[in-house]
Order: C-alpha cells, then sequence, then structure tokens
C-alpha cells in the first residue's frame, strides 16, 4: 500500500484527503501543520502531498528530495521564485504542481486552449472566479491554469498581457488581454468561468466543484501515479491521460 504523508494535515483539503486516500486503498503514512517536520513526515512516506502555504514550500520540497520521494503540490499563491524551486527540485525527484487537481477543471483547461486557439484575438477573454471566505489568494490558482491555458494558445505572456483587479477609471481593456475577477464568499467549493466574448455573442465555460472531495481524489489519483516516476516535472493531464 502506497504511503502519503499530508502536509497541511488539519487543514480543509487534508480531511478531504484523509478520505480520499482511505477510498483509494492507500494509508495516510501522517501529516503535519505549521511547525511540523516535513522530512520526518517524508521519511515514513512513500509520496508526499501539499495543500498547506506557500511559506511552507521550499522547506517541503527540500524533505522530499532529502527522502527521495516524489511530490504533488497543490498550494495556490505560488510566485516565481516557488516554481523556480519546483524546476529545480524536479531534476531530482518526481514534482507535480497544479492549481487544480479535478478531472473537470483538467479537462476545461483542454477546452480553454481549444477555444483559445480557434477565435481570434476579436474575441475577449475574461476569467470570473469564486471561493469560500476562508480563501486567502486571488486570483485562484484555477483561473491562473485556465489563463495560462488560453495564453498559450494565443502565443502570449499572461504575466505581461492580463488584467488583474480592475478599480476605477481603468481605461478601455487591452485588445488581446486576458482579464480576471475574483470574488469571495460562504462556502463556495470553487467555481470557475471563462468568458470568451465577442461583438454579439459569448461562449461561457463553467466548472463548479460541488465539494473539496473532487480535488482530493485528484490529488490521491496524481501521489499513486507519481510513486516510482523519475525524476521531472509532471502534470494533470499526464495523470489522467488527457495529455
Ligand atoms: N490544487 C487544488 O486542487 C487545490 C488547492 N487548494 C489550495 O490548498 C491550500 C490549502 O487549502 P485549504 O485546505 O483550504 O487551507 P486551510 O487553511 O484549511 O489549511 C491549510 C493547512 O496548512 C497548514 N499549514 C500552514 N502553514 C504550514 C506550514 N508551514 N507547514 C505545514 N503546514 C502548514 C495549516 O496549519 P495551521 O492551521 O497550523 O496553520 C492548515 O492545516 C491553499 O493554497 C488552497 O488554495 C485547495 C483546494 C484544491
Ligand atoms: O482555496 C481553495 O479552496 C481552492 N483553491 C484552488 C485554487 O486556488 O484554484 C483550487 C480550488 O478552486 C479550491
Amino acid at each position: 500500500m502506497t504511503r502519503i504523508g499530508i502536509i497541511g494535515n488539519a487543514g480543509r483539503m487534508g480531511q478531504a484527503l484523509a478520505t480520499a486516500i482511505a477510498d483509494a486503498g492507500a494509508t495516510a503514512s501522517g501529516g503535519i501543520d505549521q511547525g511540523g517536520d516535513p522530512l520526518a513526515l517524508a521519511k515514513q512516506s512513500d509520496v508526499l502531498v501539499d495543500f498547506s502555504s506557500p511559506h511552507a514550500l521550499e522547506a517541503n520540497l527540500d524533505a522530499a528530495m532529502a527522502a527521495n520521494i516524489p511530490i504533488v503540490i497543490g498550494t495556490t499563491g505560488l510566485d516565481e521564485r516557488h516554481h523556480w524551486l519546483i524546476d529545480t527540485a524536479s531534476d531530482q525527484i518526481a514534482v507535480l504542481q497544479t492549481g487544480n487537481t479535478s478531472l473537470g477543471v483538467t479537462l476545461l483547461a483542454h477546452l480553454v486552449h481549444e477555444a483559445a486557439t480557434r477565435l481570434g484575438e476579436d474575441w475577449d477573454i475574461e476569467i470570473a472566479e469564486m471561493h469560500h471566505r476562508h480563501k486567502v489568494d486571488a486570483p485562484s490558482g484555477t483561473a491562473l491554469l485556465l489563463g495560462e491555458a488560453a495564453a498559450k494558445a494565443r502565443g502570449i505572456d499572461l504575466a505581461r498581457d492580463s488584467e488583474r483587479g480592475r478599480d476605477g477609471v481603468t481605461g478601455a481593456r487591452a485588445r488581446g488581454a486576458i482579464g480576471f475577477a475574483s470574488l469571495r464568499g460562504g462556502s463556495v467549493a470553487g467555481d470557475h468561468t471563462v468568458f470568451l466574448a465577442s461583438d454579439d455573442e459569448r461562449i461561457e465555460l463553467t466548472h463548479r466543484a460541488e465539494n473539496r472531495m473532487v480535488f482530493a481524489r485528484g490529488a490521491v489519483k496524481a501521489c499513486l501515479w507519481l510513486h516510482g516516476k523519475p525524476a521531472g516535472r509532471y502534470t494533470m493531464p499526464q495523470v489522467l491521460g488527457l495529455a
């Protein structure tokens, strides 16, 4: 039985992961929260799964490398340095990082890529997301992942060509930009809509997570798939056979 160590154990995702691990016939080898020892956890695990905080990422990657085991990173709010750390670690161990581990969002990203490839720049792309009142980062990791799918299809640089947090007299939207809007409230597990808006018509591609088990099941699938894989940076489409 694959032993999965949970980082962010007592959190909302940590609790969902415990259920998903048992449902999949794997074993939770233990779990840590803030102040816990990721290396001790890694030494008693076959794979780590991290749904905690960006502040924890470096120590978690170091622990996975020291124990020579793979790690699945679901934590969002990552910046360029975090991605550099992940790229560096993936020279040594198998790493999978994604803003959303659900099957539905993984497929949605494919659909967004397809739509953005086929529709020209006169179709404006806007991404709206809504999450529960406790969420601390915006835009969501999923919104950024969907934005990346659209940007890749259009051959643009998302960091340069996006419009985030409009407020006041912002001027008209820039042609070709990808816009983001974030709502927070209640207990919403995660809703995302990608709007493709042209003159006189509009397409809306939406995913709604009804609860966190969709993320937890996908994350456990990723853990089981990653166990035994050589060093490298892997993706959810690979895990789910959609690549
Ligand atoms: N990729 C995906 O599919 C999904 C990603 N997420 C992301 O996962 C993350 C966690 O979400 P959620 O479970 O809702 O958040 P919670 O706030 O409920 O849980 C976070 C957990 O991480 C722990 N934690 C904080 N800092 C550290 C640290 N330095 N080392 C170890 N553990 C730490 C917290 O412990 P303590 O209470 O002691 O601080 C807490 O138990 C977020 O970034 C969220 O966006 C969420 C859902 C799906
Ligand atoms: O914080 C959450 O809850 C979620 N975070 C992820 C994100 O930032 O996209 C995934 C999911 O939408 C839930």
